[in-house]
């Protein structure tokens, strides 16, 4: 997938893609990450050629986005935010139903459908109807219906987006399964940063319609570079004692409350020191963690705001979508 200078400007909102450019190789997968309305599902949209981009080109799977839809569409799949299920209709039957879509054989359908119902452990629920699928169920299925043509690339638009951890981490596995496993090219975004950090080998933070960092979630926290420490002195009269011991090796930085924390300025290696000091001082800690730089920091250190409500108002973002 090669995208240069991807644009797509709406006419009564804002520039929700401004010119991005990616790239993603045969067989990787790949995290788009940001906030709320950062574009995410602009730039998704556009890869899967539902939305026509106003700037810039792509190709997927070798073909031009604009120009070679039909060939696009039928090297992909997708599994969008709006699933479009029908409460009325079995797992099997929107099975059965895709891949006559795709024109697949009726002998084949049957085949598919069961092996890709029992690959996302849906062949107890599949002949019970939709309505009764749990959020992880129906995230599932969709996963199911956009692997039925057997795609090269798979898109997943917030894939556990509203999911309990448990469903969070069956999907996770499921998904890397497939990028190992079959060599299938992973897309997806996210506003989860662990979510990127386990499922993608690169990632692209996405921040107000430009792409502000992108790299390996193991590069993008080394270049954010120095771990940190945190220290729960054992008795809380010699909170300063330990704050003046650890700051000889960072700078202090927030921490929950009882604990004392220090960006370490000279990275993981500090860590023994620390004890050293401390012991030095027979200062006692019941708790000293190391803690790596997170994506969150990388984020941070990228725009100057914090992941977690970074994203747009949505006022009246909704209503335009829809
Ligand atoms: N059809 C539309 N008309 C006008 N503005 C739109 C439309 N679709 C999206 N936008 C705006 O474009 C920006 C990017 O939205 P987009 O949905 O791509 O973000 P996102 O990163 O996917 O966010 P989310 O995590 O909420 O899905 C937002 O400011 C949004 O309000």
């Amino acid at each position: 997938m090669i995208v240069e200078g991807l644009v797509r400007e709406f006419r009564k909102g804002p520039r929700a893609v401004d010119g991005i450019d990616l790239r993603v190789e045969p067989g990787e997968a790949y995290g788009f990450l940001g906030p709320n309305g950062a574009g995410k599902s602009t730039t998704v949209l556009m890869l899967t050629t539902l939305l026509p981009p106003t700037g810039g080109t792509a190709r997927v799977a070798g073909y031009d986005i604009v120009r070679e839809g039909p060939q696009v569409r039928a090297s992909i799949g997708a599994a969008l935010q709006e699933a479009a299920l029908d409460p009325f209709l079995t797992g099997r039957e929107h099975l059965n139903l895709q891949a006559a879509l795709h024109g697949i054989s009726r002998a084949d359908r049957k085949k598919r459908g069961n092996a890709l119902l029992e690959r996302v452990g849906l062949q107890e629920a599949a002949d019970r109807r939709v309505r009764g699928y749990s959020g992880g169920m129906k995230r599932r299925l969709d996963l199911a219906l956009a692997l039925v043509h057997g795609p090269s690339i798979l898109f997943l638009d917030e894939p556990t987006t509203g999911l309990d951890p448990q469903s969070r981490s069956a999907l996770w596995s499921e998904v890397s399964r497939l990028a190992r496993d079959e060599g299938v090219t992973v897309f997806l975004t996210t506003q989860y940063l662990e979510e990127a950090d386990v499922l993608a080998d690169r990632v692209g933070i996405i921040d107000r319609g430009t792409i502000v960092a992108e790299d390996t979630p193991e590069a993008l926290k080394a270049e954010i570079g120095r771990p940190s420490v945190e220290a729960t002195p054992a008795s809380p009269a010699e909170r300063d004692a330990v704050v003046g011991v650890l700051g000889r090796f960072g700078e202090e930085i927030p921490s929950q409350p009882g604990t004392v924390a220090v960006r370490l300025s000279g990275g993981a290696a500090g860590l023994a020191d620390v004890v050293r000091a401390l012991d030095r001082e027979n200062l006692k800690v019941s708790n000293l963690r190391l803690e790596e730089p997170s994506l969150d920091d990388v984020f941070l250190a990228k725009t100057g705001r914090s992941l977690e409500g970074a994203g747009d108002s949505g006022e009246g973002a909704e209503e335009a979508q829809g």
